[in-house]
């Protein structure tokens, strides 16, 4: 197994960041290591991304730093060019599951079907994100797809939450969990570094209650 996945795994939850300038990506990563949770998955939806990045790979060698919302191989060379060491895809594009395959760049791509499940095992794949996790029917859709496929594990995101995140925790085909409800954007743009602090440790909190 990579030692990239190995990692996430280990870390449980995977804060999924939007930042909107990357002034704030030092002062977030800060509370990302000091709460316990020594990743983050900087999502491409703004231009702050890349640099985001480098600052984060930069300031905190220890941390885990990845890209999210990738649609395009050309994103990909902009991540990892930054540092990302993973990748992480709303969908499953073949153009940047082969590119990421083929450069042994870890890439989680979204899936919700058995035929996308079918897809990612083509490619060797064995862990998937499944997006969006909540409205696709949940832990209940994760182990009726998962039975099918007995080496499969799952990276749910999209409406997880301290309140529902302990179920997916406790299910072992959950290989983590993604979420943004520790780091909303407005948490970060209006300077609230405490209670990013107090959701993160809360969450690696729920991480080490779960899986002892
Ligand atoms: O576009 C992507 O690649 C994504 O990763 C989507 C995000 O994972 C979810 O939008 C996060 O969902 P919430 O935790 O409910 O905010």
């Amino acid at each position: 197994m990579n030692q990239v996945l190995v990692k996430l795994r280990k870390i449980g939850i995977i804060p999924v960041v939007v930042l909107d300038n990357a002034k704030d990506a030092e002062a977030l990563g800060k509370e990302l290591m000091k709460g316990g949770l020594p990743a983050a998955e900087v999502t491409f939806r703004t231009d702050a991304a890349e640099e985001s990045i480098r600052i984060m790979e930069d300031k905190f060698p220890d941390m885990l730093v990845g890209a999210g919302t990738v649609l395009s191989v050309e994103q990909v060379k902009r991540a990892t060019d930054a540092g990302a060491k993973f990748i992480v895809s709303p969908g499953f594009n073949p153009d940047v599951v082969r590119y990421c395959v083929s450069h042994d760049i870890p890439i989680t791509p979204g899936i919700q079907t058995p035929t996308e499940i079918e897809m990612a095992l083509d490619y060797g794949l064995t862990v998937v994100k499944f997006f969006p996790a909540e409205p696709a029917g949940g832990l209940k859709m994760i182990k009726a797809l998962a039975s099918p496929y007995p080496n499969t594990y799952f990276m749910p995101t999209g409406g997880i939450s301290a309140t529902n995140v302990r179920e997916y925790l406790a299910c072992n085909r959950i290989w983590a969990c993604g979420g943004s409800w520790m780091v909303k954007k407005d948490m970060i743009n209006s300077g609230n570094f405490d209670k990013i602090y107090s959701l993160v440790t809360e969450a690696s909190g729920i991480v080490k209650e779960i899986r002892k």
